[in-house]
């Protein structure tokens, strides 16, 4: 089966968050099912560079009045379609902010483009690559199935993802005329109170719909996490899906990291030392033997991580230290590192985003932090399961699905590989602390959680199987 994947970042080479992870992942588990999947991506300064010898392969005179080419290229297992139009890609800033740190103006224009140039490769312009299947990730990429709909060329099956319902790709309704769809596919797809909304439109378009863990699935539907989508996505009935997201074992995998000093497995939990004095010297942390928390994340109020200083003292006075690494609002920014500049040697942060930081963070620290509000699925605590660091989650969407909470039955069954809590309150956040605290120091319990956690089949085994019927079904249908 030829799929074509669309998405706005891909790892490894671009990421802003774990949408690039699961594109970049996806397509390599499916390969195992026969599946084969060209992903199109933006060619983004950082594409172009990665990237050697791309190929031309098509010549697009006019997407939305812009003129671009289109390249093939291979890159670390992937076979890439790169939509090369400067005037729209090559930019200073990230993938869809300015250096300032506000959006690029002309982000309708730059992913509806992106977005056609799918629709064409699925009404069959590459003879070399006509897809059976088109799946697309989040809003950047939601104008695909409705370019696909209203355009004269018979139907190819998709599939959209939501990876994340906050971002819906919101613009004023006065740009319709420049999409080029016929008049009629704003009320039937794009309106949304009077202005354009991309993720409904390719909700409504797409031949079914899927996120990215069954508790997701089932909290979408509702108006707390549904963020006014709740009703059309009820509408979709049994064509919504809750697949949970893997990660790639092969780049993080403990036992085989270039990226630690010392590599380790669940034999060899000792060996983490080396990684936890190399952590605790990366933050300036006091060199004792206190317990590691950290936090790896984009920090935001979905993350919850503005609770992180009102629980604080919490870890400091058990003893504790806190090691940061994120960027985001600049408000909670502000808050941690004002809270690591007055606890010097408790408390350390690192401002940015550093990948290969993240993999030291995994392996040196006791407990990962993830007190997210939402969470469709998350990534953190998978890798965190993978490299024998307990994660301590909300009880919210993927989290819910992939920790199980060291409650009693669970420890006596020997199951347990996290700490879950509920509400996201400063007070339930402080509950889950102290009781993780307690838990480390049960020396025994607390490796039995570790190894039960790296036992877990957290790779995309599974959900590559999962997807590879799903798409199979599909594609059956439409036959
Ligand atoms: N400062 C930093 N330095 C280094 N690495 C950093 C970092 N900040 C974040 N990361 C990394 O970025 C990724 C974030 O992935 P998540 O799944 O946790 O959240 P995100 O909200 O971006 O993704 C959305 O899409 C994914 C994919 O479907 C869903 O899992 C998730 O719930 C949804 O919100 C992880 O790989 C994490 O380690």
């Amino acid at each position: 089966m030829k799929v074509l994947s669309v998405a706005s970042e891909l790892y490894p080479l671009i990421k802003t968050g774990g949408l690039a992870d699961v594109a970049g992942a996806l397509p390599i588990a499916l390969a195992a099912h026969g599946v084969e999947t060209k992903t199109l991506i933006p060619g983004y300064p950082a594409v172009m560079k990665a990237v050697k010898k791309p190929k031309k392969v098509y010549d697009f005179d006019s997407l939305l009045d812009e003129r671009a080419t289109l390249l093939s290229a291979r890159h670390e297992g992937l076979d890439l379609l790169i939509l090369d139009c400067p005037q729209l890609y090559e930019r200073s800033g990230g993938p869809y902010l300015a250096t300032d740190g506000r959006d690029y103006p002309d982000n309708w224009k730059r992913f509806a483009v992106l977005s056609k140039a799918g629709a064409e490769i699925a009404a069959g312009i590459l003879p070399d690559f006509i897809p059976d299947l088109v799946h697309v990730h989040d809003w950047q990429s939601a104008l695909v199935p409705v370019y696909m709909r209203y355009a004269e060329a018979p139907e190819v099956p998709s599939l959209i993802t939501i990876h994340n319902i906050a971002f819906q790709g919101q613009f004023a309704g006065s740009l319709f005329p420049y999409l080029e769809l016929p008049g009629h596919a704003f009320y039937e797809a794009l309106e949304y109170y009077g202005t354009l909304s991309y993720l409904k439109s390719g909700i409504i378009t797409s031949h079914a719909v899927s996120t990215v863990s069954p508790s997701y699935a089932e909290e979408i539907l509702t108006p707390e996490f549904g963020m006014g989508l709740e009703g059309l996505i009820a509408s979709r009935g049994s064509d919504l899906y809750g697949i949970v997201n893997g990660i790639d074992a092969d780049v993080w995998n403990p036992s085989a990291d270039e990226l630690l000093p010392s590599a380790y497995s669940a034999t060899t939990l000792k060996k983490r030392a080396g990684n936890r004095a190399a952590l605790n010297e990366r933050f300036g942390l006091d060199a004792d033997d206190g317990p590691i928390f950290a936090v790896i994340s984009r920090l935001t109020w979905q993350k919850g991580l503005d609770l992180v200083p009102e629980v604080l003292d919490e870890i400091l006075d058990a003893g504790g230290k806190l090691a940061i690494l994120g960027s985001g609002d600049s408000f909670i920014e502000a808050a941690l590192q004002g809270a690591a500049a007055y606890n010097r040697g408790r408390v350390g942060m690192v401002l940015g985003y550093d990948e290969k930081l993240s993999h030291l963070m995994q392996a040196g620290s006791d407990i990962i932090l993830v007190p997210s509000r939402f969470e469709p699925c998350g990534l953190t605590q998978l890798y965190a399961l993978r490299y024998g660091c307990i994660p301590l989650v909300a009880r919210t969407g993927g989290l819910a699905d992939t920790i199980i909470d060291a409650n009693e039955a669970a420890l006596a069954a020997g199951v347990a590989t996290g700490v879950q809590f509920a509400p996201v309150t400063a007070d339930a956040f402080r509950h889950a602390i102290r009781r993780t605290l307690r838990l480390h120091s049960d020396q025994r319990l607390w490796s039995q959680m570790q190894k039960q956690g790296m036992k877990s089949d957290v790779s995309w085994n599974r959900s590559g199987a999962t997807y590879a019927d799903l798409y199979q079904r599909l594609v059956s249908k439409g036959q």
